[in-house]
């Protein structure tokens, strides 16, 4: 697997405080990665880092093949474009005037490529408006615009849906969609809207207190939260054989439980297993999502 951005143990210490604790992470060329924390996890302190905003008080990282001591290290950085914390854009100005203060700011010679960002983002028929006057949204896709100043193949945002109502949001889904399969830029996305997440991302990382606690790609964790019913039953061999006879998947999980991994028929089930000297005791429907599954991992707490 080629990868775009591989951590090693990156530990950041404030005073005394321990923001980061050794985060070792890895993200695959072309994927969505989704890099979830509750608030004041350490992810915009790790997206700081990435980016060079700050230096890593240890640990090492390596973007695009060349590690962050080493000089060339700013070659790889021109290949990413990245949002931190808020979009940085000049609200008295345009979307296009925004635009070309990016391109001075790269040393880009020309403003080629210019009106096929405001188009990829939307923005092309904003004129004469000012930024000053652009819904959140707009201002949103204005910062994704920016970063793609340059013609990154690497993507960083930072909370981009953060407050915006569900049509921005949709909008921010749809333009990310076309970057990743359109323009086959990686994006490495941070979010604690874990729904909207889950709509998104191909590979997950979950950080908690500094460090990070599972990588895990949006295939396993699908199986992970099938839905299914868990049934407790009295005999699980028998359950077991029956299932396998009507050709259901299931797993079972304890010498009584199973869980089964379609829509049964409960009392044509419970009749067949009584047949066969077997009672089934309990029946839950399980939905684990994403949120779930990412509060067991941080142990049962909820987040903001
Ligand atoms: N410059 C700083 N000085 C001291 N502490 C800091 C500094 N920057 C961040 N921290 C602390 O480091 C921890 C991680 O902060 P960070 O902003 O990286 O978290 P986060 O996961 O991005 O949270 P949020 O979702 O709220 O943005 C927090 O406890 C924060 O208070």
């Amino acid at each position: 697997m080629e990868y775009v951005l591989k951590t090693n143990s990156l530990c950041k210490s404030y005073g005394g405080f321990r923001a980061l604790n050794g985060v070792s992470m890895s993200v695959p060329k072309g994927a969505i990665y989704g890099f979830i924390g509750k608030n004041g996890a350490g992810k915009t302190t790790f997206i700081r880092i990435i980016c060079g905003l700050q230096e890593p008080t240890s640990g090492d990282y390596v973007l695009y093949g060349k590690n962050n001591t080493d000089k060339d290290i700013v070659k790889s950085r021109r290949r990413m474009g990245a949002i931190v914390e808020t979009p940085s854009i000049y609200l008295d100005m345009t979307a296009e005037d925004n635009l070309k203060t990016q391109y001075r700011i790269l040393g880009l010679p020309s403003f080629d490529g210019l009106n096929d960002i405001l188009k990829l983002v939307g923005l092309e028929n904003t004129a004469k408006k000012k930024a000053k006057h652009f819904s959140l949204g707009m201002r949103q896709r204005l910062g994704i615009a920016i970063a793609l100043v340059g013609d990154p193949d690497f993507l960083i945002l930072d909370e981009p849906v953060n407050g915006l109502d569900p049509q921005g949001i949709v909008e921010i889904r749809e333009l990310i969609l076309k970057l990743n399969h359109e323009k086959q830029i990686t994006v490495l996305i941070s979010s604690h809207i874990l729904d909207e997440l889950s709509r998104l991302a191909t590979h997950y990382g979950f950080i908690d207190k500094g460090r990070i606690i599972k990588e895990i790609t949006a295939n396993e964790l699908e199986n992970v939260c099938r839905k299914c019913v868990r049934v407790e039953v009295t005999n699980v061999k028998a359950l077991a054989v029956l299932l396998d006879e009507l050709e259901i998947k299931y797993n079972i999980i304890s010498d009584k439980t199973v869980d089964i991994f379609k829509k049964i028929n409960v009392s044509k089930l419970v009749m067949l297993l009584s047949k066969r000297s077997c009672e089934v005791i309990s029946m839950t429907e399980r939905d684990e999502n994403l949120e779930s599954y990412f509060i067991n991992l941080i142990g049962g707490v909820t987040y903001e």
